[in-house]
């Protein structure tokens, strides 16, 4: 499975990304975001950062760069599409995602390793862990609140779209949301950072299988 990791000015976890994905035994390389075919990827990795200096709000400019239209054609077809930190602003940004994610609450940059509670395991994403599992992944983000209309809320939770919650939330996202699936379980986004728990020696290695996770569900 080929994985494009998709770069703009301003990312800075592009390297992590491409890093988990390829000691998980993915095919991935950079694309840049002036591209406008991503033929021949079997499925898109959005990295965390400053996309576009974060002007606007994040992600609001990363939404309209030319390979956002391909972006969107994979996830039409099925295939994974994850999203971090900047890449779940972005998914929410061009609408793969439902909801918005607002200033930290504190209105100050959250930088820290953090528990997290994998809410729903039955996902293609979270299949490899167990249900309502501790799991530390690192933060890093000054715009991670997520927010939703009660209307989307009552959705997410119906259908299960729930999959990662703070257990302190760090920045007052609704319902200690940290990431959420798309209702057809192909798009995913989270403000934790997995590609940054791949080896105890930095702290987490709990990051491995969400990427492992994704190549056995959409690898054979
Ligand atoms: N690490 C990140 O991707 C940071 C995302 C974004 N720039 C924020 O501060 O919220």
């Amino acid at each position: 499975m080929k994985f494009a990791v998709i770069e703009f000015p301003g990312s800075n976890c592009d390297r992590d990304m491409l890093n988990a994905a390829l000691i998980t035994g993915m095919e991935a390389e950079y694309v840049d975001y002036r591209k406008t075919s991503l033929e021949g990827y079997d499925g898109v990795l959005i990295p965390g950062g400053f996309s576009f200096g974060d002007y606007l709000r994040c992600g609001a400019m990363a939404r309209v760069a030319p390979i956002v239209d391909e972006v969107r054609r994979l996830a039409a077809e099925g295939r994974p599409v994850l999203g971090v930190c900047n890449g779940f602003q972005i998914l929410t940004e061009i609408g793969l995602l439902p909801g918005a994610l607002l200033h930290n609450e504190s209105h100050k940059f959250v930088c820290r390793n953090e528990h997290l509670t994998i809410v729903n395991n039955e996902t293609k994403f979270t299949h490899l862990y167990d249900q309502d599992e501790t799991v530390v992944y690192p933060i890093a983000h000054g715009e991670g609140s997520y927010y939703c209309s009660p209307e989307t809320m009552k959705e997410l939770q119906d259908n299960k779209q729930i999959i990662l919650s703070y257990s302190e939330n760090p920045n007052g996202s609704l319902e200690d949301i940290a990431g959420i699936v798309n209702k057809e379980g192909n798009v995913c986004g989270m403000m934790p950072h997995p590609e940054r728990a791949m080896d105890t020696l930095l702290g987490s290695e709990d990051g491995k299988r969400l990427f492992q996770g994704i190549l056995e569900s959409w690898g054979k």
